[in-house]
């Protein structure tokens, strides 16, 4: 059976005092990451993302709830918990005059077990850039120095708080060869990102939170399959859009159209069918699947999926067939 690495129930977070004068910016949230998997936190800026990890990391308490990372509350058990775990957090500070390589071994003088800071460096793609001064490493390599540094002592829980921001597609994408080593070894990862696709491309599950709640949760698929897919492109000159079929609901500007289906090989036989009839030409046709991007902003918006769910009601349904699962997730969307 799978084991639970990280799990919080209730977990509020408030900065300042009660009453007004206070915020909750993490507002009863019920988590569960399982060992070995890729979870990512996913919300608007503001969401409580950051406030959120900050707890599970140690570095701050929660004010109500409960928190446990490997089994232990990692705020009051920060001595068992923090040499099991790798943080990397939004913004990490290096003494600028060091080398990559001065860093690297600065950092494992303070962390238990290290691995050889040669390894590190080159699990992150740095080992040719050892001997270069931090002032003079991009800002991509930076990051990666600090993810080299948040793996040096072979955490079994590794935190990454917007690990790729400021590097490149290249960069980015090599970035996430590397956590899927670190996962294919079996450590846990809790991510957060703003690149929609990063969570698509590595997340076996995702939170999507908005103002310091999970409005929905489930695997990349899951949250995806309520949202109807959709089919874009523009009629010539001297073509309307009442003149297409009325069953395809299509809206839009001028003559750019949007149609929303559920049902994308129907619809767009449908609509070929009535251009070669017609001898029609649409021009820039694009027909895509939902995204994640599609219910992040419907989230993000207030649509009319927004509600609130909770990761452990879909982790119950993991054992369902795909169109239960999806069933469930659209009911705990909804609620
Ligand atoms: N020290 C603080 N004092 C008061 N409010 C704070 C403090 N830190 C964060 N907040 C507020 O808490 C809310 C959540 O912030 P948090 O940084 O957790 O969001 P986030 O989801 O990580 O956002 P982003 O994607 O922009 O990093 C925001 O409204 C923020 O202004």
């Amino acid at each position: 059976m799978t084991e639970t690495a990280i799990s919080t129930s209730g977990l509020w977070r408030r900065y300042g005092p009660a009453g007004d004068a206070g915020f909750d910016a993490v507002r009863g949230l019920d988590l569960e990451v399982r060992e070995g998997e890729l979870f990512a936190l996913l919300g608007t800026n503001g969401a409580g993302k950051t406030s959120t990890l900050e707890v599970l990391e140690g570095l701050a308490r929660a004010t109500r709830g409960t928190v446990r990372v490997l089994g232990k509350d990692p705020y009051t058990d920060r001595g068992a918990v923090r040499p099991r775990i790798g943080i990397m957090l939004q913004e990490g500070g290096f003494p600028s005059d060091l080398t990559a390589e001065e860093t690297a071994r600065m950092w494992a003088g303070c962390t238990s077990a290290a691995r050889p800071v040669g390894e590190a460096l080159e699990t992150v793609g740095l080992a040719g850039r050892a001997g270069v001064r931090v002032k003079q490493l991009s800002g991509g390599e930076r990051r990666r120095l600090d993810l080299a540094l948040a793996v040096l002592g072979r955490p079994q829980v590794l935190f990454l708080d917007e690990p790729t921001t400021g590097m490149d597609a290249e960069a980015r994408r090599a970035t996430w060869e590397v956590v899927r080593g670190l996962l294919a070894q079996g450590t846990t990862v809790l991510l957060t990102t703003h690149y929609l696709e990063e969570a698509e491309a590595l997340a076996d599950r995702l939170a999507i939170m908005h103002e310091g709640r999970i409005a929905v949760a489930g695997t990349p698929r899951e949250v995806t399959a309520q949202r109807p897919s959709r089919i874009r492109f523009r009629l010539p000159e001297g073509t309307a859009r009442w003149q297409l079929p009325a069953e395809l609901g299509a809206r839009g500007d001028g003559h750019d159209v949007r149609v929303a289906t559920h049902d994308l090989q129907g619809t767009l036989t449908g609509l070929l069918l009535w251009a070669r009839e017609h001898d029609v030409r649409l021009g820039g046709l694009d027909a895509r699947t939902a995204s994640l991007e599609e219910a992040f902003l419907e989230i993000a918006g207030g649509g009319p999926h927004h509600g609130t769910a909770t990761a452990r009601d879909t982790a119950a349904h993991d054992t369902a067939t795909h169109d239960t699962a999806a069933h469930d997730t659209a009911e705990v969307a909804a609620r």
